[in-house]
């Protein structure tokens, strides 16, 4: 079934993959003359017992529902939308009605056609979810039975994560956006959690993305550009470079989702006139005392869709491909989660959304998921399939666990603690006053010094007054601390700013290579080509050259932007040592050294951690790349061998030369930036080499475990260095140009390549 659900269209392959087929649903029980509208509120739970007695399988299985072990841990809600304008205008009626809280009945619109063949089809379905929401429900009812419970598991240091999921126009955005006068979940949600929480010992950080055709951009800051999607050696997915925004209180939320949904992608379709063509995730992080504690993710799905539903065509179709190919991911890995074998393999790779939910559905999250179905009779399908789909999802089980701060955060919360520590003891000493003598003599010291503090061979100016009173000696050792925190969080997002432009200058970088050789290729041959060619190209020639000088000044504008950031990195490394001088002598004791250090080593991890970050942002993309080029490689392989095999008609010989010939540039324009660009050291990792915290040479010491970092990135130049030796393209004689403008092709020059004479490209 999966082999052929691959061949069909987007929308159905994502239909088998997440629901028992048609073909295969389960015949009716004897009797079951349920009139629709009458009946649907009288079905009993008597009814629903008789029907597992008999054995009847259109219920879910008693198993399934006794299998909600886990039942806190992931709770799923059905929410019904009413009939819209539209739909009553087309005559349908109500398919499906809330029976209780909890039960769901499907009826299907067939039963009123007298059609004999179907007579003894199954007409009627009943669901039972943790709750279910008549189409006349109100947010605030949703909330309080889906959302609001995970408000106190959240404050006590877990994550959750609700997602809003359902076919295209049946109400997701309408639960999880809502809009001003009638705000949905997300504002709810977050409102609820700061009432919950003391906002002197916690503080609540807003990051919203977009992942629109398997491409993540910052809802909060759309000129950060296209983001990444990392994992540590740990598993935790990242997305570098997404910002985050304090929010301090509850209409500075409204806003800031406000501004965040007008930059979604959103486009009208027949099915909904505001149809969003991306999934939105909102994150949610609480901070306590300055330590991440627990964290919220927040959903709108794009909705599944049928070409035939949304009559979708060309930019809007493609979109919907993506979006039911995220979803089919999706739907996948909801299948091995709740398939219930221990050992199952759950492929969270095949697309971004998976790979962002990871650990919400897998992992450490109490998850609740809110399908969404429209109650008309036009909309039966896609009803079945959600109504479906959810049932699956309620049989996923996972195992919680309170967070702990991740490995790099571990030094940062060692010296937080030992901050608090080092509070509370001061605290003490002011109150017992038998600290005087130790700053008077002190003060001594300064005084000896002609004002001047000399420590660790660092002597620095006194413009401190350390008063003998001792709770301003301890406070001026508090606000240093300040100051140096301070500095580090914008020496953080300076180095931020720098992955953020090394990352757009190297794939810049990489586009220009290629645009270039294509027309200097050009350039060299167009003597070769008869003149009606040369016309025909003029045009691509010219777009590619406005392309490559367009490139051209982006990269200056980004060099200019390194050299700027790198000086003010520069000069907050000098503050941040400045700081760390007045630091350590104010520190009047061995456990207020070990604050200091431990704030030294926080400073220093983190730009590590930004540099590896940087290095694999990179890496990855150059890995996107060669995947790309490795994909383009086999179909050219495959094509040749086509034409070496003969026993083609003329025609299929001459599409296939045709394809043979785009794909060969293709390859060969690809992998030139790929051999140009290698090996890959980033701007962070460079700068930190310069200024001696890392090694220079390409084999770093083994220190501070970035040795392994880099080992993988060794290991990796030499992966690709294999592949490129297994590159061996057959050559065939190519015959006269081509052009070729059918062919699909990743980037607008290549319509040029295919007018270009055939370029030998056995690689190295
Ligand atoms: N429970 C509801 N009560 C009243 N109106 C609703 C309800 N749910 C949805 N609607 C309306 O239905 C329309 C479609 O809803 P919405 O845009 O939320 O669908 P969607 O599932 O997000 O679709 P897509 O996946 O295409 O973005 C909107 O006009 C919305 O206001």
């Amino acid at each position: 079934m999966s082999s052929l659900s691959l061949r069909l269209s987007p929308a159905f392959a994502f239909f088998f993959a997440l629901t028992d087929s048609p073909l295969t649903r389960p015949t009716a029980p004897k009797q079951c003359a349920v009139e629709i509208r009458k009946e649907a509120r009288l079905l009993t739970i008597s009814d629903y017992d008789i029907y597992h007695r008999e054995g009847v399988n259109s219920f879910p299985p008693r198993s399934t529902q006794l299998a909600l072990e886990n039942k806190l841990d992931k709770q799923v809600a059905v929410r019904l939308r009413p009939l819209n304008e539209q739909e009553k205008a087309r005559r349908a009626f109500q398919c499906v009605y809330s029976l209780d809280s909890q039960r769901v009945l499907l009826v299907d619109p067939e039963k009123f056609e007298n059609n004999v063949l179907r007579q003894n089809r199954q007409h009627e379905r009943q669901f039972s979810y943790d709750a279910a929401f008549a189409p006349n429900a109100s947010h605030a009812k949703v909330h309080a039975a889906t959302t609001a419970p995970l408000i106190d598991f959240v404050v006590s240091g877990f994550n959750a994560t609700v997602f809003a999921y359902g076919a295209t126009g049946a109400g997701k955005t309408y639960t999880m956006i809502g809009t001003k006068e009638n705000p949905g979940l997300m504002t709810l949600l977050t409102k609820s959690l700061y009432e919950k929480i003391n906002p002197d010992e916690y503080t609540v950080y807003l990051s919203y993305l977009e992942v629109y055709n398997e491409v993540i951009r910052d809802l909060l800051n759309p000129s950060a550009g296209f983001l990444e999607l990392l994992e540590d050696d740990k598993g935790n997915v990242q997305v570098p470079g997404l910002s985050r925004v304090k929010a301090p209180n509850t209409s500075k939320i409204m806003q800031i989702l406000q501004e965040g949904n007008s930059r979604r992608t959103q486009e009208a379709t027949a099915a909904n006139k505001s149809s969003s063509r991306s999934h939105a995730l909102l994150q949610v992080t609480l901070y306590k005392n300055a330590v991440q504690h627990g964290k919220l993710f927040l959903i709108d799905l794009a909705g599944s869709e049928r070409a035939s539903q949304t009559l979708n065509k060309g930019k809007r179709l493609k979109e919907g491909a993506a979006i039911n190919r995220s979803l089919l991911a999706l739907g996948n890995v909801i299948n091995s989660l709740s398939s219930g074998n221990k050992g199952r393999y759950v492929n969270y790779r095949d697309s971004k959304l998976t790979r962002l939910l990871k650990d919400s559905l897998g992992g450490n999250s109490k998850t609740c998921m809110i399908a969404h179905v429209t109650s008309s009779s036009t909309n039966y399908e896609e009803t079945y399939n959600t109504l479906v789909y959810a049932n699956r999802a309620k049989n996923i089980t996972t195992r919680i666990v309170r967070n702990r701060p991740a490995s790099a955060d571990q030094v940062y919360s060692e010296a937080m603690r030992e901050m608090q520590r080092e509070n509370q003891r001061r605290a003490t000493l002011t109150q017992t006053s038998s600290s005087h003598q130790i700053h008077d003599k002190s003060l001594g010291e300064n005084k000896a010094n002609g004002g001047a503090f000399s420590k660790g061979g660092i002597v620095f100016n006194s413009q401190i007054r350390i008063k003998s009173n001792p709770k301003k000696f301890s406070s001026l050792f508090n606000s240093l601390k300040e100051q140096y925190l301070t500095i580090i969080e914008k020496q953080n997002k300076l180095r931020e700013r720098l992955l953020k432009a090394n990352h757009e200058a190297y794939d810049v970088e990489m586009s220009r290579t290629s645009k270039m050789a294509i027309l200097n290729a050009w350039e060299k041959h167009k003597q070769s080509v008869i003149e009606s060619d040369v016309k025909k190209s003029s045009e691509s020639v010219e777009r590619l050259k406005a392309e490559v000088a367009e490139l051209e000044s982006r990269l200056s504008q980004l060099t200019e932007t390194r050299r700027k950031v790198e000086k003010a990195i520069r000069k907050g490394v000098e503050t941040t040592r400045s700081v760390e001088g007045r630091l350590r002598v104010a520190a009047k004791d061995a456990e207020q050294n070990e604050v200091v250090d431990l704030l030294v080593k926080m400073a220093t991890s983190d730009a590590e951690k930004i540099a590896i970050t940087s290095d694999s942002v990179l890496q990855n993309l150059r890995m996107r790349k060669q995947e790309s080029s490795l994909l383009k490689v086999m179909r050219y392989e495959l094509v040749a061998d086509k034409l070496i095999d003969g026993n083609l008609n003329e025609d299929d010989r001459e599409r296939l030369q045709q394809e043979y010939r785009v794909l060969k540039n293709q390859v060969h324009y690809h992998m030139i930036p790929l051999k140009q660009t290698e090996p890959v050291v980033s701007w962070n990792t460079q700068l930190l080499q310069r200024s001696g915290v890392l090694p220079s040479a390409n084999k770093p010491k083994s220190e501070n475990g970035l040795d392994r970092t880099y080992a993988a990135t060794d290991m990796q130049l030499l992966q690709t260095r294999t592949k490129r030796e297994v590159l061996r393209l057959p050559a065939i004689a190519a015959k006269s140009l081509v052009d070729s403008s059918e062919t699909q092709s990743d980037s607008g020059s290549e319509t040029l390549t295919t007018r270009l004479p055939a370029i030998n490209v056995t690689s190295r």
